[in-house]
């Protein structure tokens, strides 16, 4: 714009003025095109050459996709955290199994430890010396830790107490025991682990491991060690479990042998038939889940049936603390997926808004890019036409489709320089911008228009884009009717509007052209005035007009006397000034001069066989004897014509006072 209108500003004339207004809009036009092409960022955007409906479906897609990929991304989110879950919980399972295996096995090894103590302390109480037996009690007893409380007695056949390494009592009897009873019973039975009980000696809860004594009469009684709880319970320490984890071993009647958890509850209770537990089964290895009767808590339950068969060792694992970490880490897990999910929306919102946005622009770009009356054609960085408007169609008289197969160089052979001499295609702006990185301004620019088969006058600017990927932006109008219009006012203004001659301003201008041209070419200049004598009484007598014609074919008849290259100039009413360029002698001057005389005597007809006849008187000046400049020349010949006429001579040359003749 700035450039526009420093342009306007250096325009002199009130049509030049016109003229540079309208190229400053089509400069302004060049920079909205470089701009919009820099910040769109797209080449041939196809999204824009859309129909608006298409446009806002594919605005539309952007969100459309956004959405697809979200719930793709939420659908495999949700996989990945069930198989999350389905790990921990397959892991809390095989841990309970493997934690219960372990447990029974310890559980049977401690049996196995006790059962063979019960047989070897058995056979020395029947077999040998009593001191004996109670060196191997007491060697029995230390080799147990003291939480095992551990403590053997003898029953007899009646149940009544023979020993007992915690103090002999002969009135308590165990004949209604679960144990003594099993063994008295059961003709030839092994170990026997009963149900946890309050021992009659020391009052503490103890589980009675017992084994049946013979003689040769038979059952002879009942051997028994008790072990407290708790020795179980120290033992399971070293599982590494949760706080409200729980390991027990529970028999076949679900009453319990010993429970980590809720012992002194669990030494009073057993666990009802119709509910599931491991005793219960008929299974060697299971899994339950359920919640706890003790203390509600849900629990996934491994269990493992002891080498017995009539016990089973359990791990119950807190499935809430199990899930816990794996639960978090999905809660957290998805509140990153919303929140990325929300910002995956906002910028989709955004993207979306500035599609639409930039979708509108362009669209009112393309609007105005068609309706200006400037022609705008864009080329790539090789100069093939890669976009047009519909302004430049008309222009150039080509279809958009013709274009943009086109380069530059189809215009060749038709385009013209402002004076009129033939333009290459390289000269053309849009090429020198393209080729040289110039930028072009307002530069007339004829071109042969293929339709009409006229001239046509461009005004054409080019403005080089290659940082946006382009060759070259080049905007134009047609100038053909103010460049007529300019030449018109031209023509008035330097010359006379009767005759069509030279006024005094071109004369001016010629003579001085003359004058400089003088020192590269041989002869003299020679300025000769005319007036001419009888012309007032040919206005009285014929009329305005017949002196008007008159005066046209006296101009018509001066111009066809002399040569191309001089000048014929009408100064105003009947004067008139022949300016005669690089005459060599003083015969060829007087010869022209008797020519001009000859040519103004001449009578002139004006119609219905009227004719007029005027005379000129001529006065002479000379360069460079008379002087060395227009003003200078035309004074002396003015006063050289009025010399003549004074004289009544036709002819009369400026003579200056101490010069006699011209010497050639
Ligand atoms: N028809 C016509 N007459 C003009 C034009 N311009 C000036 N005149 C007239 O030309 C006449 C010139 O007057 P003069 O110079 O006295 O004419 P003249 O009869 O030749 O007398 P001298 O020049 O003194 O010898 C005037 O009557 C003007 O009105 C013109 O464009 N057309």
């Amino acid at each position: 714009m700035a450039r526009g209108a420093s342009a306007c500003t250096a325009a002199r004339d009130g049509a030049r003025h016109c003229f540079c207004a309208e190229l400053a809009i089509c400069n302004c036009l060049h920079i909205r095109l470089s701009k919009t092409i820099v910040i769109n960022g797209f080449r041939y955007g196809v999204i824009f050459m859309l129909p608006s409906r298409l446009r806002l479906a594919a605005a539309l897609l952007v969100p459309a996709a956004a959405l697809l990929l979200s719930s793709g991304y939420w659908w495999s989110q949700s996989l990945a955290h069930q198989k999350l879950l389905d790990t921990a919980r397959q892991a809390a399972e095989h841990r309970a199994i493997q934690l219960a295996s372990a447990v029974a096995q310890q559980t049977d090894t401690l049996l196995q430890m006790v059962d063979v103590t019960l047989q070897t302390l058995g056979n020395e109480y029947v077999d040998e010396e009593f001191s004996g037996f109670l060196r191997s009690v007491s060697y029995a007893r230390a080799s147990f830790p003291a939480v095992a409380e551990m403590q053997v007695s003898i029953n007899n056949a009646q149940g009544q107490m023979v020993y007992s390494s915690v103090g002999l009592n002969h009135t308590i009897s165990v004949a209604d025991r679960e144990y003594f009873r099993f063994h008295q019973r059961t003709a030839r039975s092994g170990l026997f682990v009963g149900e946890p009980l309050l021992a009659r000696t020391t009052g503490t809860w103890l589980i009675p491991i017992s084994r049946p004594m013979f003689d040769k009469r038979g059952f002879a009684g009942v051997i028994t060690i008790g072990i407290a709880p708790a020795y179980l319970l120290q033992r399971w320490h070293e599982l590494q479990l949760l706080p409200r984890d729980v390991v027990y071993v529970i028999r076949r009647d679900g009453s319990y042998l010993a429970r980590s958890l809720s012992l002194s509850q669990a030494m009073t209770e057993r666990e009802p038939d119709e509910v599931p537990h491991p005793g219960r089964s008929g299974r060697r290895q299971g899994l339950l889940e359920r919640d706890s009767d003790f203390d509600a808590v849900h629990r996934l339950i491994g269990w493992q049936k002891l080498g017995t068969g009539d016990m089973a060792a359990a791990v119950g694992l807190d499935l809430d603390a199990v899930m816990s970490p794996v639960e978090s880490y999905i809660t957290q897990s998805r509140l990153r997926s919303v929140a990325i999910n929300i910002l995956l929306l906002l910028i989709c919102v955004l993207i979306t808004w500035l599609i639409m946005r930039l979708q509108r622009h362009r669209a009112m770009l393309q609007a105005i890019y068609d309706v200006l009356p400037v022609g705008v054609v864009v080329t790539d960085p090789q100069g093939h036409i890669v976009d047009c408007n519909q302004m430049s169609e008309q222009l150039l008289g080509l279809e958009r489709k013709v274009q943009l197969s086109s380069d530059l160089s189809r215009f060749e052979g038709r385009l013209y320089h402002a004076d009129g001499s033939r333009m290459s295609a390289a000269e053309l702006p849009g090429m020198r911008a393209l080729l040289g990185g110039e930028l072009v301004h307002h530069e007339e620019v004829g071109f042969i228009h293929p339709a009409q088969k006229a001239m046509c006058w461009l005004s054409i600017s080019a403005i080089p884009c290659s940082d946006a990927g382009y060759g070259v932006v080049i905007a134009f109008i047609d100038i053909t009717h103010s460049r007529n219009h300019r030449q018109a006012v031209e023509h008035i203004a330097f010359h006379d509007a009767l005759t069509g001659l030279p006024n005094r301003r071109l004369l001016s201008d010629r003579l001085n052209q003359a004058l400089s041209r003088t020192a590269r070419q041989p002869g003299r200049l020679v300025v000769c005035f005319l007036d001419l004598d009888g012309f007032k009484p040919v206005n009285d007598k014929h009329g305005h007009d017949a002196g008007d014609a008159l005066l046209m074919e006296i101009a018509k008849r001066l111009q066809k006397v002399v040569r191309t290259g001089d000048t014929v100039a009408r100064l105003g009413g009947d004067e008139f000034v022949v300016v005669l360029n690089g005459l060599g002698s003083a015969q060829e001057m007087d010869d022209v001069l008797e020519r001009i005389a000859a040519a103004v005597a001449t009578p002139v007809e004006l119609g219905a066989s009227q004719t007029a006849q005027v005379t000129a008187s001529i006065g002479v000046a000379m360069h460079p004897e008379d002087g060395d400049d227009a003003d200078t020349l035309l004074r002396y010949a003015d006063q050289a014509m009025y010399r003549a006429k004074q004289s009544g001579q036709c002819i009369c040359h400026f003579r200056r006072e101490g010069r006699e003749s011209v010497v050639w």
